[in-house]
């Protein structure tokens, strides 16, 4: 498949409040398998602040609930001109990807500038040297994917490294003629990941055409166009900016709505065993 020669679609919140005349009860559902964040509950009220970082604010929107089965926490950052942080990260066992939404920032990795733009996509090993700063003039949107890395004996850590998916050919899957692809930021073979953050794409009528029934959690922001999606026994009518979690074992399947491409960043834990319970001994 050629690289992409349309110009993308971002879908960014900007926060708000509705007017007090709305009354809406939206499309927000949580249960035992999933939850659904439309893009109208991305709202001032449910923003949060963050220690050491500054102008900025985030909707937070999975993060680790039962303190063993869940894997990752994810936010949409929004930082004005002017702010940032010099210390962003303050666990060590943290690794995360960044992916810019709107506007643009300054990261610093390792001591190295990277000017990152809509579509940008930073991997941040454990541990890093990084800090991020916005002198854009403009707020800048990015969605922070953070995961507790699971070293392997033998295993290295992965580096870091910065990139836009601009500049990655998507790989079809077998036998859907381009209708479904995925944009895959590392490789799959590579074990010294123990997280994918890809984006799905879909053409108009594209599909998964089974309910992909797994142990991997999602994380799914839907970038641009709608679509209908399958979440455990529901199927829910899904568009730009809408935020769906999807607890292990979720079944999963979706179409695509047109008139334009369905896309999705997608997070999912890989590349490992669980851990095995003891049972005392
Ligand atoms: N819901 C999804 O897009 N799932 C992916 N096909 C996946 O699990 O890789």
């Amino acid at each position: 498949m050629a690289k992409q020669s349309e110009p993308r679609s971002y879908y960014a919140p900007t926060g708000g409040h509705p007017p007090q005349s709305q009354l809406t009860t939206d499309r927000a559902v949580f249960t035992e398998a999933y939850a659904v964040i439309p893009k109208g509950v991305m709202r001032d009220i449910v923003t949060s602040h963050l220690p050491f970082w500054t102008g900025t604010r985030l909707w937070v929107l999975s993060r680790p609930l039962s303190g063993f089965a869940e894997t990752f926490s994810q936010y949409i950052m929004e930082v004005q001109s002017g702010g940032g942080s010099d210390k962003p990260e303050t666990d060590p066992t943290a690794e995360g990807v960044l992916f810019v939404v709107e506007g643009e920032m300054t990261l610093t990795l390792n001591g190295q500038q990277h000017q990152m733009k809509e579509g940008g996509y930073a991997f941040i090993p454990p541990s890093s040297d990084w800090q991020l700063h916005n002198n854009s003039g403009a707020v800048v949107r990015f969605h922070w994917v953070r995961k507790a890395y699971e070293k392997v004996d033998g295993v290295d850590v992965p580096e870091a490294f910065v990139t836009n998916e601009n500049d990655i050919t998507p790989l079809e899957m077998p036998g859907t003629d381009g209708a479904w692809s995925t944009t895959r930021f590392v490789d799959m073979s590579d074990m010294r990941h123990d997280m994918h953050v890809n984006i799905v794409n879909f053409q108009p009528g594209g599909a998964i055409p089974f309910a992909e029934t797994h142990v991997m959690e999602h994380g799914l922001y839907v970038l641009e166009g709608k679509a209908v999606y399958l979440l455990n026994k529901d199927w829910v009518e899904v568009e730009a900016g809408d935020y769906m979690w999807l607890r292990a074992f979720c079944p999963q399947a979706c179409y695509a709505g047109g008139p334009g491409p369905f896309r999705y960043l997608l997070y999912k834990d890989v590349n490992r065993h669980m851990k095995l319970p003891t049972f005392g001994r």
